[in-house]
């Protein structure tokens, strides 16, 4: 490679002695033969052990050794880095570039949407994960990578998820395409267990040192709080660049302008936020003065791969935007939220990294411990609609067409002995409403129709009822005629189950009843259907109304008039959340608290709620469910 026998400035020396102090240097040799011996590899290293620049660089040294002749269509083999945020890919790149002493664009580039920097030339290339996820729309094999280097893995960003999805079959297909996926420390397990029997490499430790500092008492209000922070930072500790964590663009500008009103050119401040035009997200490299202390203040683009050079002190409130998914209503919202520790621990990170570094965090070290370690997936946050549509344009023909919740309830039924029974139920929900309510004088004889199918405890199992009687009075139309019912809809619930009943075949879903005359049949039912729709419960308050029962998010809701119950019970499962008049839920059937604890313990978390009367029976349910398991453990020893 010419690149390679080219004559180096001194700049490149200089940074080349910098680089092999990085922690990733001593596990050089070893990275390397284990990419070697292996398709997949994974590396998990703290933030700042140098990962994102020098990795992929490793890589390419292999590749361009083990490859002196060109790849396919007689192009240049790539290696390519994805990463979640478009600055850092940018700027990393540029950083990798200048270690290597080329031009950025030539042998190393990046590609972000709308902009391409990369050539014929180029051997390495950043990229975000969505582009990646846009080349293998129109390349599936990603015929021109020799390897890939996922970055930034524990973010778990929704794109990055469907490329571990995707690339592990794709490694099927071609033998001779690699995979390194790097992480922080956390997550490390899951995407152990996810490639099973794949080596992984530790790297422990970073450059700097950093300092963290935990308030006494909680901050009420954490703007004023960080604005306050800059100015003291400002006023009593040595030279040194903030970054200051905030929500929002509105936030941003607003901290800015606050902040330069009481520091005037003492010091230069530059926001930073995603709809900021590149040009101006580009000046927070711009060097100053040395008299004038730059504060950058960001949202949470700036905080993961980004260094930024100068910057001593981090100042982080603990919170972000993030996106939340609302299954009932189809509603995407960005909700300002606790961080978590992951998160809190990145941003730290963002000091230290060319010197030593202080990070201020603007709450207890009590809070802190309370944070969920890692922030839920970006897949369990989002509307899939367009996710699905991109696995489409991928090829994966055998998408599931089903909610998410109706497939768990469906792959869960044979636990519950009840697998036939929730596929008529999954049928009839995914049908028109088969009842027939004329106005006028026809109405009450429909209502009388309807009770003859009801079932006491609730809707789904007088869908139930009625898709039995349907069968039972093979399949008639006449019938359907007198008893009120929808014969279409009817005939459409007959297909659907036909098409579950191939597709659970197909993944070898065992098909079984309780037989009608057992004592839990309809239990067994009812908790099969909780297990898939844990979400959507509803606890009966002492004033009378529903509240929806969910993390950070109660809502009040009545039970729609069209349900089958004879009695208000304590807690439903429902199926739809409407809004009309008034919030209603429908399709809703009794269920019991205690079964929340059983089916859904890892959504039913008590610190997750608000207080509540529900969160109070809830408790009850585990300390019950505790005091049961330490008798059950007590006798097992006395035996
Ligand atoms: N633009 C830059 N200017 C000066 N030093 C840099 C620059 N980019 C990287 N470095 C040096 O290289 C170190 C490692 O950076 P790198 O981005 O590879 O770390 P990392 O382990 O991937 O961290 P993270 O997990 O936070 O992304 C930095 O801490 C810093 O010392």
């Amino acid at each position: 490679m010419d690149m390679m026998k080219k004559a180096y400035s001194a700049r490149y020396f200089e940074i080349l002695e910098k680089r092999k102090n990085l922690p990733v240097w001593v596990h050089k040799e070893e990275f390397l033969q284990t990419l070697k011996e292996n398709q997949i590899v994974l590396l998990v290293g703290e933030t700042g052990s140098g990962k994102t620049t020098q990795i992929p660089q490793f890589v390419l040294e292999a590749v361009l050794n083990e490859n002196p002749s060109s790849g396919p269509k007689g192009k240049k083999w790539l290696v390519g880095c994805t990463q979640p945020r478009r600055v850092a890919a940018m700027s990393v790149s540029r950083r990798v570039a200048e270690e290597m002493d080329v031009e950025i664009g030539e042998e190393v580039g990046y590609t972000v949407r709308f902009e391409d920097c990369s050539s014929s030339k180029t051997v390495l290339k950043y990229l975000t994960d969505g582009m990646l996820l846009r080349e293998a729309m129109a390349d599936p094999l990603l015929g021109r990578y020799k390897v890939i280097v996922l970055d930034e893995a524990h973010e778990r960003t929704l794109a990055t998820d469907l490329l571990l999805g995707l690339l592990k079959q794709t490694l099927i297909s071609r033998p001779d395409l690699k995979l390194v996926v790097m992480s922080a420390t956390l997550e490390a397990d899951k995407f152990h267990k996810y490639f099973i029997g794949v080596p992984l490499i530790k790297v422990p430790g970073r450059l700097h040192p950093v300092e963290i500092l935990y308030t006494r008492e909680p901050e009420r209000d954490y703007l004023e709080a960080a604005i306050s922070t800059v100015i003291q930072i400002h006023m009593s500790e040595p030279p040194g660049d903030v970054l200051v964590f905030l929500t929002g663009e509105e936030e941003i500008e607003d901290a800015c302008r606050k902040i330069v009103s009481k520091l005037g050119d003492q010091v230069k401040v530059v926001p930073l936020y995603s709809t900021l035009p590149p040009a101006m997200q580009q000046k927070i490299f711009d060097p100053t003065p040395q008299t004038v202390r730059k504060i950058i203040v960001s949202t949470n683009i700036a905080e993961t791969s980004l260094t930024i050079d100068g910057i001593v002190y981090v100042v982080d409130p603990g919170f972000s935007k993030q996106k939340l998914y609302h299954p009932d209503t189809r509603v995407e919202s960005l909700l300002v939220s606790p961080i978590s520790q992951a998160s809190a621990d990145q941003r730290a990170g963002r000091a230290g990294r060319t010197q030593p570094g202080k990070c201020f965090r603007l709450y207890t070290q009590k809070s802190f411990n309370e944070l969920e370690k890692q922030s839920y997936a970006e897949i369990l946050r989002s509307n899939l609609a367009n996710t699905v549509l991109t696995l489409k344009r991928l090829g994966v023909k055998n998408l599931f067409p089903l909610d998410p919740q109706m497939a768990k309830m469906l792959i869960v039924s044979p636990q519950f002995n009840c697998s036939n029974e929730i596929l008529s139920i999954s049928a009839m929900l995914s049908v028109p409403n088969c009842f027939i309510r004329p106005r006028g004088e026809a109405q009450k004889a429909a209502d009388e129709a309807k009770s003859s199918f009801a079932h006491i405890d609730g809707d789904h199992l007088t869908l139930l009822n009625v898709f039995h009687a349907f069968l039972q009075n093979n399949q008639d139309s006449d019938w359907c005629y007198e008893k009120f019912i929808n014969y279409r809809a009817m005939k459409s619930a007959v297909s659907v189950r036909e098409q579950l009943v191939r597709i659970m075949s197909r993944f070898q879903i065992k098909l079984c009843s309780p037989g009608f005359n057992s004592r839990d049949y309809y239990v067994n039912i009812r908790k099969a259907l909780l297990a898939g729709y844990f979400m959507q419960v509803a606890h009966l308050e002492r004033t009378g109304h529903y509240l929806t029962f969910r993390d950070k998010d109660d809502q009040v809701v009545h039970l729609h008039p069209s349900n089958c119950l004879d009695h208000k019970p304590e807690w439903v499962v429902y199926n739809e959340y409407v809004f009309t008049s008034r919030n209603f839920i429908r399709t809703v059937t009794h269920i019991r608290g205690e079964w929340l604890v059983d089916v859904a313990p890892h959504y039913y978390k008590l610190a997750n709620f608000p207080n509540s009367e529900a969160k109070r029976v809830l408790q009850k349910h585990y300390k019950k469910r505790k005091l049961s398991e330490e008798r059950s453990c007590k006798l097992y020893l006395l035996r």
